[in-house]
C-alpha cells in the first residue's frame, strides 16, 4: 500500500518533503501529486477516484490559506484523509487550520498541527502497521531511537548545569 501525498500547490512542498523522506525512510510508498480542489478540481475528482486501484492506502492532504483540499479528497473516497495545515498567509495557517478541521459530520479529515507534516507521514505508518509487523517493528525502533536523542539533550543540559 502506499501513501498519496497531495499538496495544493508547489509552494507547499518544501513543508511535505521532510514527511516524504519520513515516509521512505520506513520503505512506504508514496505518490506526491499538486493537485487543488479550487484550481484543479477534475484533476483532483479523478486521482481520488482511482486511487485504489494504483494501491493508496490513505492520502496526506496539505494545504494552505483557504484549505478546502482535504475535505473534498475525503469526499471522493473512504480511504483515510490525513490533513496537514499550511501556514501560507498573513493568518499564519489559522486559517488552513480550521478549513481542514472543521469537517461537517460524517466526512472527516484527520487533521495535524499547522506544518505538522512529518506527524502526518508517521500517522500513515501507525496505520499501516496495524496490519504489516515489520512496520510496526520499524516504529518501536524509531521511538527507541528518539529515547536515546532525549537522553543525550538531557545529559548536555546536565553538563552545563555541573559547569
Ligand atoms: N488551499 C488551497 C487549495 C485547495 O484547497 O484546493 N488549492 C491551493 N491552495 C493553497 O493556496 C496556497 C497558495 O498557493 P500558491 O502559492 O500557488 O499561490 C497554498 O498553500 C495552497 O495549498
Amino acid at each position: 500500500m502506499k501513501v498519496a501525498v497531495v499538496m495544493g500547490s508547489d509552494s507547499d512542498f518544501p513543508i511535505l518533503k521532510p514527511a516524504v523522506d519520513l515516509l521512505h525512510q520506513f520503505n512506504v510508498e508514496t505518490e506526491v501529486i499538486v493537485a487543488s480542489a479550487h484550481r484543479t478540481p477534475g484533476k483532483v475528482r479523478d486521482l481520488v477516484s482511482s486511487a485504489e486501484e494504483r494501491g493508496v492506502g490513505a492520502f496526506i492532504s496539505a494545504a494552505g490559506a483557504a484549505a478546502h483540499l482535504g475535505g473534498v479528497i475525503a469526499s471522493y473516497t473512504t480511504l483515510p484523509v490525513i490533513g496537514v495545515p499550511i501556514n501560507a498567509t498573513p493568518l499564519n495557517g489559522m486559517d488552513a487550520l480550521l478549513s481542514t478541521v472543521q469537517m461537517p459530520s460524517g466526512i472527516p479529515v484527520a487533521t495535524m498541527a499547522i506544518n505538522g507534516a512529518k506527524n502526518a507521514a508517521i500517522f500513515a505508518v501507525e496505520m499501516f502497521a496495524i496490519s504489516d509487523d515489520n512496520l510496526k517493528k520499524a516504529l518501536k525502533e524509531y521511538r527507541a531511537k528518539m529515547v536515546e536523542e532525549v537522553e543525550a539533550k538531557a545529559a548536555k543540559v546536565a553538563a552545563q548545569l555541573e559547569k
